[in-house]
């Protein structure tokens, strides 16, 4: 495909790997050793691994011995919520809290039964009531609880109050909390130390790593009760088996790009996304931007137009070289209503017309031109629609 005649908007779903981590993923190739090893080979594999964890670890405000490298987010995020997540002097969770919009890999990726799990509204804009949060944690007061909340939202974007929910748990005081951080990881600045947070998952392939290599990150003091995989010892016993030692650095290499840029990057991206949202405005004056009041990633918009179907929209926009994504890109090749937005209240006649595009790196000027022209023509086609309706 070429890639320079298109213009790829859908970070969230992933972000292409960047040409730096390409080349270093190329360099490990030629690391022919396995980390385990003891001879040279296996010294200079085990040293690229190790580098890798303490970038990774440096990106999201952990020891690097808190690492554990997995496939990805669902895994990480799966193995947590399988009930396995330990704190030193904190009895087992037998309750699970979630927010409404939750990632499926926690929504459906849970192992507790349906009575121990409660689900907890969120706002308009998307943000966890936290109201709800205290009052449930007040009822619960003889259980130990572990609470998932995401960091960021994948749909629109919007940046969960972590450092409030953590905060309200700590009072509680047999509360353990995860966040599903995979969208937050490299686009906005995030410690699992400064928060306080017992765990949080992440993704590669959200921060132009390659697909398939994500990690669980555990704060001091907390572990998995139950390995995620058993076998020759890797990964402090908690993953056996030979890491993905092409990935790992691939995501090292990343995070480090990541941590250097974040800052401007944000600033950068965020300039952008405003812009965008400006001529989206300016081009469909009723169209609603979900999350809009809340705080957000700085690279998202989840945006509906009246009456118009993202389903259409998306196949228009691909013809016109432009790659974006209606709803959950995790749930791509079929348009269902978002429980995201229907969380948020959205009525389903606006939900479904929810186009997300969401910027990155390799994004600039010339993508929003070309979006816009194509979001122009689709607007115009709709609105000449309504008048000859009318
Ligand atoms: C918020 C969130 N959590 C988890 C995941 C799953 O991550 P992975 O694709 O690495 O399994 C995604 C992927 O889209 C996501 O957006």
């Amino acid at each position: 495909m070429d890639t320079a005649a298109r213009s790829y908007l859908d970070h969230n779903a992933t972000s292409p790997v960047r040409p730096e981590v390409a080349a270093a993923v190329a360099r490990a190739l030629n690391l022919p050793g396995n980390p385990s090893s003891i001879h040279a080979e296996g010294r200079a594999a085990r040293h690229a691994l190790q580098e890798a964890r303490a970038r990774l670890a440096a990106l999201v405000g952990a020891a690097p011995e808190r690492v554990v490298f997995t496939s990805g987010g669902t895994e990480a995020a799966n193995t947590v919520l399988s009930g396995a997540l330990r704190r030193r002097g904190c009895p087992a969770p037998t309750r699970l809290m979630i927010s409404a919009t939750e990632h499926p890999c926690v929504a459906a990726g849970h192992r507790f039964s349906d009575e121990a799990v409660e689900t907890l509204p969120v706002d308009a804009g998307g943000t966890l009531r936290l109201d709800a949060l205290a009052a449930r944690l007040d009822a619960c007061r003889d259980e130990a609880v572990l609470i998932s909340v995401h960091a960021a939202n994948n749909e629109t974007g919007v940046v969960q109050p972590l450092a409030e929910i953590v905060r309200l748990t700590r009072a509680h005081g047999r509360a353990l909390v995860h966040s599903d951080a995979v969208q937050a990881v490299g686009k906005i600045p995030l410690s699992l130390d400064a928060l306080g947070l017992d765990a949080l998952t992440l993704s590669g392939h959200k921060f132009a790593a390659p697909k398939g290599v994500g990690a669980l990150v555990l704060a001091e003091g907390v572990t998995l009760e139950t390995a995620f995989l058993r076998g020759g010892g890797q990964e402090a016993r908690l993953r056996c088996g030979t890491e993905n030692l092409l990935g790992i650095v691939g995501m090292g290499e990343a995070a480090e790009i990541a941590r250097i840029a974040l800052d401007a990057e944000a600033v950068r991206l965020a300039g952008l996304r405003d812009a965008l949202q400006n001529r989206v405005r300016a081009l469909a004056p009723d169209a609603v931007v979900f999350g809009e009041g809340a705080a957000r990633l700085p690279n998202t918009l989840s945006v509906s137009v009246p009456g118009l179907e993202a389903a259409t929209a998306l196949i228009a926009l691909d013809l016109a070289n432009v790659a974006v994504s209606s709803g959950s890109a995790c749930a791509s090749g079929k348009v269902a209503r978002s429980p995201v937005l229907a969380a948020m209240g959205v009525s389903p006649a606006l939900a479904v017309g929810a186009l997300r595009v969401s910027l990155g790196w390799n994004s600039g000027d010339a993508d929003l031109r070309r979006f816009l022209e194509g979001f122009e023509r689709v607007v115009s086609s709709l609105y000449q629609r309504r008048g000859q309706a009318a």
